[in-house]
């Protein structure tokens, strides 16, 4: 089982995805305390520092979504190779559209939002996983993309859970999407693979997919923190 301090446990995940969040749990406490979701939860976080956050998580989305397709490429049956496909369609299509929809709200247009230029936490997470994907199996792209897809499920959970975040006009719809049900399936069965895909690996291997799951958790706590300070590069 495996519990934050929020008290989103969920019983569903055990194994080896368990122990991952087990080893991960300061950084991903460290997240829900962050003050972009502190303030997505009160309502008062200011809309620059929102429109900044969609737009570098637009072109973020854009190389995620090949970690997808390097699943598929990489799954050992037709199942998992079909999931990854339609994880891959989900996000460049559901995900994305929140993103575009959000953006059209703001006067920010597609072409706009497509040509965001990347921020350097931004560059240095996609390239990391990008990296780690094409070097490794599939157990490693699991590993690297978990996190990801589970805090946001988490998150998504714990601000729903703040008394008045869904009365926000703006914020709703983010928290009412990572809090749903289907993006909690997805968490579950990426927990899921992790743990059949764990078994039987020698402890090195394991060793790697810890560390995998733990830089990918900090990059999302550098997310957060890149797009609340709005931070770009150095000029
Ligand atoms: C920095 C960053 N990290 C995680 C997510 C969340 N996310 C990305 S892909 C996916 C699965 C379904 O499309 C989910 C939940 C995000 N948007 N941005």
């Amino acid at each position: 089982m495996s519990r934050n301090q929020t008290g989103t446990a969920d019983a569903r995940i055990g194994g080896f995805s368990a122990e991952l969040r087990e080893s991960a749990k300061e950084i991903w406490e460290a997240n829900h305390r962050h003050p972009f979701l502190k303030e997505l939860g009160a309502g008062t976080l200011p809309t620059d520092k929102f429109i900044f956050y969609l737009r570098q998580d637009y072109v973020y989305l854009i190389d995620y979504a090949r970690m997808f397709a390097l699943g598929s490429a990489k799954a050992d049956d037709v199942e998992t190779m079909a999931w990854f496909a339609r994880l891959l369609e989900g996000t460049l299509s559901t995900e994305m559209e929140l993103h575009r929809q959000y953006c059209e709200r703001f006067g920010v247009s597609r072409r706009e939002l497509e040509s965001t230029e990347p921020a350097s936490v931004t560059v240095s997470y996609t390239s990391y996983m990008l990296r780690e994907a094409y070097n490794g199996t599939l157990a490693n792209v699991v590993a690297s993309v978990l996190p990801c897809t589970w805090s946001y499920w988490e998150i998504g959970r714990a601000l729903r859970d703040v008394p008045g975040s869904l009365d926000h006009e703006l914020y709703r719809e983010w928290i009412e999407m990572y809090s749903s049900d289907e993006f909690g399936e997805l968490a579950l069965y990426l927990t899921g693979l992790m743990n059949r895909l764990a078994e039987g690996l020698p402890e090195r291997e394991l060793r790697k997919l810890k560390e995998q799951f733990l830089t990918t958790s900090r990059y999302e706590y550098m997310f957060w923190d890149m797009a609340y300070k709005k931070e770009m590069w150095p000029n």
